[in-house]
């Protein structure tokens, strides 16, 4: 029986906690144990039921079979004839099933209590397949790398770097063993959840990877190291990950960037899980004192998690089922050397879901995150399709350029994953060749967008934020650089809702990019960082170039003149001025603020934050998170 057929009528669950309207009246199957029996016209509203959820779950879902009108379960022959009507149902419809388990629900007496869940994928044509990205962050020396070469090349490590030498870059990463870019790994499942991934000979083939994939996971390996931090935060706004597995050492526990990348994780809305590598090194104890550590932490009124401890099959199916809801965080146990544990990590990776909706009715948005040369091809740009759909020979609106302007684009050639596709849709990262451009006209953080849009540039913004840390206090004229999307681009503000902002402090501020204006939509997740400095919000009002000044300001030649004061800036409306703390919507932060003695003592004053210090004088205090 199907269990979500306990669905209100008139919906279709595609996913735990999730409806979508349908048009078809399910009521004479809710409930009711059709799937051991169904009459003609039960099959045939069960399989209508069937393709309307994989739609809404973008071709995947799970399928519980057995609890039964009485929550009971089933006995092993009302089991096995449900399993055989849900096989039919498939079979017919390119689908396939596979069972994740079966289980015992008790209560049932000795003769019921069977249920089972199964994975159920539609099959798609060679040249396409499900992406999801994994954001990879944690500290140096965590066995990011590592991970990423075990799971992608299926080769375990010696604990001396041996499986990450596949996926460096730069000479001077193979030399100091250190991630320094962002970098792409991919792991293939095919529609029965088996990997695809065949090295040959050290390396891997895209292309035969993503034709034989149902789903694609893409991990963007971000460095560790604090140096790296800008490439990292980038990595996070620019390449719109679904989901951001944490790396810890599980010897040397919580350390360095790790709360730094947790709490960027979490200011970001992105759905983190933890894996702890290095268990076959570790004394017991440590490993306990650093796991208590961990749960603490993700359980602080910071963070507001439910730690999950993930060491059975059933675990990973609970976890992954139920991941999309954000509170949840599964913890891994891993060793890249004697492999332990690492099936689950590989079973959860296969059970996880893109966040983002389907959007292919909607105008089309793309927003680039690199540009390459390339020999015989020309100018071609990677990023991300946010929403609707791309194909070739498509004619799209490219910009901002210095002025504002956005000009058409024609899309020669699109690449998926290094395939060659015909077209993309939202959720799916690509790379577009392009006619009769120069790279050089073309930077990170431009979007590609359809006409219908309308798209206008802006220089001036306003948004909310959260300030989490700030040694002293911020004030008119502060900058640092703003992260949205796969914009970096240094700002500074114009006006504020209160005269200066500590740690701490929520407010309404108006922003003014100081070297070209951009792209930017309402509600867009945004962080504004410079050094220890960091504040996250959203963007409530783009103010489209209509309100850029009639100079473009220069760029600044030398650092000293980016902290001048910026030529006088347009007068915040008065409704910014009369607006209050209380009128700021909450910034939905999960972090814990930081408190710093210095900032509550007054010190520094209007504008003094960046003044005096040295930007890598110093790593930077753990982190924005602090336990309970
Ligand atoms: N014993 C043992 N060693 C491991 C394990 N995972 C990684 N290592 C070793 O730990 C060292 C660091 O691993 P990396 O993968 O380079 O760490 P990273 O997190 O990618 O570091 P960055 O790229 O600098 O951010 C390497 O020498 C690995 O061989 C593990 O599970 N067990």
């Amino acid at each position: 029986m199907d269990t979500r057929a306990d669905s209100p009528v008139g919906l279709v669950e595609p996913e735990a906690g999730g409806y979508v309207e349908s048009e078809t009246d399910y009521s004479s199957i809710r409930g009711k144990m059709v799937l051991v029996s169904p009459s003609a016209d039960e099959y045939d509203l069960l399989r209508k039921q069937l393709m309307e959820r994989l739609e809404a779950g973008n071709g995947e879902i799970i399928y519980d079979i057995g609890l039964g009108e009485d929550g009971r379960g089933l006995t092993e022959e009302e089991y096995n004839a449900s399993v055989a009507t849900l096989q039919s149902l498939v079979s017919a419809e390119r689908v396939s099933c596979v069972e994740l388990r079966r289980w015992h629900c008790g209560g049932g007496g000795a003769e019921r209590g069977l249920t089972g869940q199964y994975l159920l994928r539609a099959e798609r044509p060679h040249t396409d397949f499900m992406e999801i990205r994994v954001a990879v962050v944690g500290n140096v020396d965590a066995g990011k790398s590592t991970l990423l070469g075990v799971l992608t090349h299926g080769e375990l490590d010696n604990g001396r770097g041996f499986a990450r030498q596949r996926l460096f870059r730069h000479k001077h990463e193979m030399e100091s063993g250190r991630t320094s870019s962002v970098g792409n790994d991919i792991l293939g499942f095919d529609c029965m959840g088996n990997v695809v991934n065949k090295p040959d000979h050290g390396t891997l083939d895209w292309v035969k990877i993503c034709e034989k994939s149902s789903k694609v996971i893409t991990f963007i390996d971000l460095a560790g190291h604090e140096r790296y931090l800008k490439t990292t935060v980038f990595g996070m706004t620019g390449h719109a990950p679904d989901f951001g597995m944490l790396m810890i050492g599980a010897n040397a526990g919580i350390v360095g960037m790790t709360k730094e990348h947790l709490g960027l994780a979490l200011a970001l809305s992105v759905p983190v899980f933890v894996v702890v590598t290095k268990i076959d090194m570790c004394p017991p104890n440590v490993l306990q004192d650093n796991l208590k550590l961990l749960i603490r932490i993700l359980k602080s009124s910071g963070c507001r998690k439910v730690p999950v401890m993930v060491k059975t099959k059933d675990d990973v199916i609970v976890s992954a089922t139920n991941f999309v809801s954000q509170r949840l965080c599964p913890i891994f146990l891993v060793s890249n050397v004697s492999g332990e544990n690492l099936e689950l990590l590989t079973m959860f990776l296969n059970l996880l879901k893109t966040r983002m909706p389907s959007s292919d009715d909607q105008p089309a948005e793309f927003q680039i995150d690199d540009t390459y040369s390339v020999p015989g091809v020309g100018t071609v740009v990677s990023g991300t399709t946010l929403a609707g759909v791309i194909r070739l020979n498509d004619t799209l609106l490219l910009g901002p350029d210095p002025l504002g302007r956005f000009s058409p684009i024609t899309v020669k050639s699109i690449h998926r994953k290094r395939m060659q596709v015909a077209e993309v849709r939202g959720g799916q990262t690509a790379s577009f060749a392009l006619k009769k451009i120069k790279r050089s006209q073309i930077r990170k953080g431009m979007v590609m967008v359809s006409p219908l849009l309308e798209p206008q540039a802006c220089w001036q913004f306003e948004g909310e934020i959260l300030v989490l840390h700030h040694p002293t206090t911020i004030s008119s004229r502060y900058q640092a650089m703003v992260h949205c999307g796969s914009i970096r681009q240094t700002a500074s503000i114009l006006s504020m809702s209160r005269d200066c902002l500590r740690t701490g402090d929520k407010a309404r501020v108006r922003f003014r990019f100081i070297k070209h204006p951009e792209y930017l939509k309402r509600g867009q997740r945004m962080v504004f960082r410079e050094g220890r400095t960091k504040a996250v919000g959203n963007v409530l009002r783009p103010e489209p170039a209509g309100a850029a000044p009639r100079h473009k300001p220069q760029q600044p030649r030398h650092k000293h003149e980016r902290r001048a004061p910026l030529p006088a800036a347009p007068a915040a409306p008065a409704a910014l001025d009369s607006v209050t703390e209380n009128d700021v919507t909450t910034v939905d932060s999960p972090f814990e603020v930081q408190t710093d003695k210095r900032g509550a003592s007054g010190a520094g004053g209007a504008g003094g934050g960046r003044r005096g210090r040295k930007r890598h004088d110093k790593p930077p205090e753990p982190a924005a998170l602090v336990a309970n």
